[in-house]
């Protein structure tokens, strides 16, 4: 579904590379978590396969294309195969729960029947029915995420990219977003999550791709399986 073959990335030729020869593969349905601190590399790993920026050497790979190959007018098509959640939810303040979710539906010319059937079958999904015509200022942090999960999800995406979703909430509200995810992974969504939080990580089980400086670290198995790779 994704694979990176010896990707380095280097965006200022006179510090070290962001990523440095990354080589790893997510299959279709995975939920994986991306883990290591700060600088590690992370966001450049999510930014390289949205085609938000470009390998500098080596080769991305999502749901079988060549992401630096696709002509830029096919680039709006490959993001509309990957939901994006955020660690600060950047809902539009004016609209309604429901607005928030059917605009997503809105800018890709969905139909009105279509959207009418959707959005609450979402909000059911993320547990937000009944919160319909709040605005956002009228949710709580963990709410608030629930309704960004359900905008990148409305249009079913084959991946679900989490950067830092749980980043702002407090222990138990992260735990509720986790089992949203885990739900939405179980329908048959891949989700790629990288976070800080170790005990969310520890706490799920599922398979962990550590950076360090650029490098993979760990790759280990929800069950245990533990595989040590070269940084
Ligand atoms: N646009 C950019 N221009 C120059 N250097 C960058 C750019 N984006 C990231 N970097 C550098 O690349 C390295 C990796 O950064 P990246 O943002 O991928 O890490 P991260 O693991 O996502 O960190 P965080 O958890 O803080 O978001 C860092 O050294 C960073 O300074």
């Amino acid at each position: 579904m994704i694979r990176f073959e010896q990707v380095s990335k280097v965006y200022d030729r006179r510090s070290r590379p962001a990523l440095h020869d990354v080589t790893v593969e997510f299959e279709r349905g995975e939920f994986v978590f991306l883990v290591g601190a700060s600088g590690s590399g992370k966001s450049t790993f999510i930014r390289l396969m949205l085609r938000e920026e470009r390998a500098s050497s080596g080769t991305v790979y999502v749901v079988g294309r060549n992401v630096a190959r696709l002509p830029s007018w096919r680039v709006p098509k490959l993001r509309r195969g990957i939901g994006v959640v955020f660690q600060d939810f950047r809902l539009l303040p004016n609209k309604t729960v429901y607005a928030n979710v059917a605009f997503a539906m809105q800018v890709l010319g969905k139909g009105r029947a279509q959207i009418r059937q959707t959005v609450p079958e979402v909000l059911e999904t993320v547990g937000l029915e009944g919160k319909e015509k709040r605005m956002p200022h009228e949710l709580s942090g963990g709410e608030q995420q629930r309704v960004a999960i359900a905008r990148a999800i409305v249009n079913r995406p084959e991946i679900l990219l989490a950067d830092e979703p749980t980043g702002n909430l407090d222990p138990e509200t992260s735990l509720g977003i986790m089992a949203v995810l885990d739900k939405i992974n179980q329908n048959g969504t891949t989700v790629i999550m990288a976070t800080h939080d170790d005990d969310i990580v520890n706490q799920m089980r599922r398979r962990v791709v550590e950076l360090h400086a650029g490098g993979i670290v760990r790759d280990e198995s929800g069950g245990g399986y533990r595989t040590e790779v070269q940084a």
